[in-house]
């Protein structure tokens, strides 16, 4: 399987973020998207979730068989897309039944992120890093080869960023492919790197800005 990336842009709010963007990601390799804030890091991972639309460019994923990129891809962006009401176990026998390709059971997935003692505690409950870790698991019980990450280390302790690590490692050695946003390094063997750069404002749109 091969993502080709070629040329995207990106707009919002009628403001040109980035451009000339192009990578390619293939079975077993992770990407690692760097930038100031603002850059349009997050903007990336939503045009490749298919969340937003690209204001230029292709994206092609190729041997995917019969599947869309849609239907290849986990998202887990900066909020956590938890039911607050659900336990987190709930949470992802929903995901597992919604997402289809089901990999790990609930427990297990929870066992896997260090959680299987808060399984039965509504999410509303659990810390910023727990439900976190839950969103994380989320990745665990559907089968689905393309992780895209925002900050996925964000909130987490440095015990839980290495369980993290371990869980992208095996996602990659089973010919999974990865790519995230983070401002801290995530310390991964042999991964590649793009530095989003904003574009220079023009002149006019500088004119726009608040004094
Ligand atoms: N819904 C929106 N409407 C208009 N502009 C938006 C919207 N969402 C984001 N932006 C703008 O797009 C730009 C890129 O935002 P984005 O969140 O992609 O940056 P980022 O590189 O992920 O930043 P950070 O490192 O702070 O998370 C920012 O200037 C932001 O204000």
């Amino acid at each position: 399987m091969r993502l080709s990336v070629n040329n995207l842009a990106c707009e919002r709010g009628e403001r040109r973020i980035f451009e000339g963007v192009s990578f390619t990601l293939r079975a077993g390799e992770a990407l690692v998207i760097t930038g100031r804030n603002g850059a349009g890091k997050s903007s990336l991972l939503e045009i490749l979730a298919g969340r937003l639309r690209p204001a230029a460019g292709v994206i092609l994923l190729e041997q995917a068989g019969e599947r869309t990129l849609a239907e290849c891809l986990h998202y887990v962006g900066h909020r956590d897309a938890l039911k607050a009401a659900l336990t987190a176990q709930e949470n992802l026998a929903f995901a597992r039944d919604f997402l289809g390709s089901p990999a790990m059971k609930p427990p297990e997935a929870l066992e896997a992120v260090g959680l299987a003692h808060a399984a039965r505690l509504p999410v509303a409950y659990l810390s910023a890093g727990q439900r976190r870790r839950v969103a994380l698991a989320r990745l665990l019980v559907a089968h689905r080869p393309l992780w895209l990450l925002d900050e996925p280390t964000s909130a987490l302790d440095t015990a839980s960023q290495d369980i993290l690590r371990l869980l992208l490692e095996q996602h990659r050695g089973s010919g999974g492919m990865i790519a995230a946003t983070t401002h801290s390094p995530l310390f991964l063997t042999d991964s590649k790197e793009i530095r989003i750069e904003r574009r220079s404002p023009r002149v006019e749109e500088l004119d726009e800005e608040p004094a």
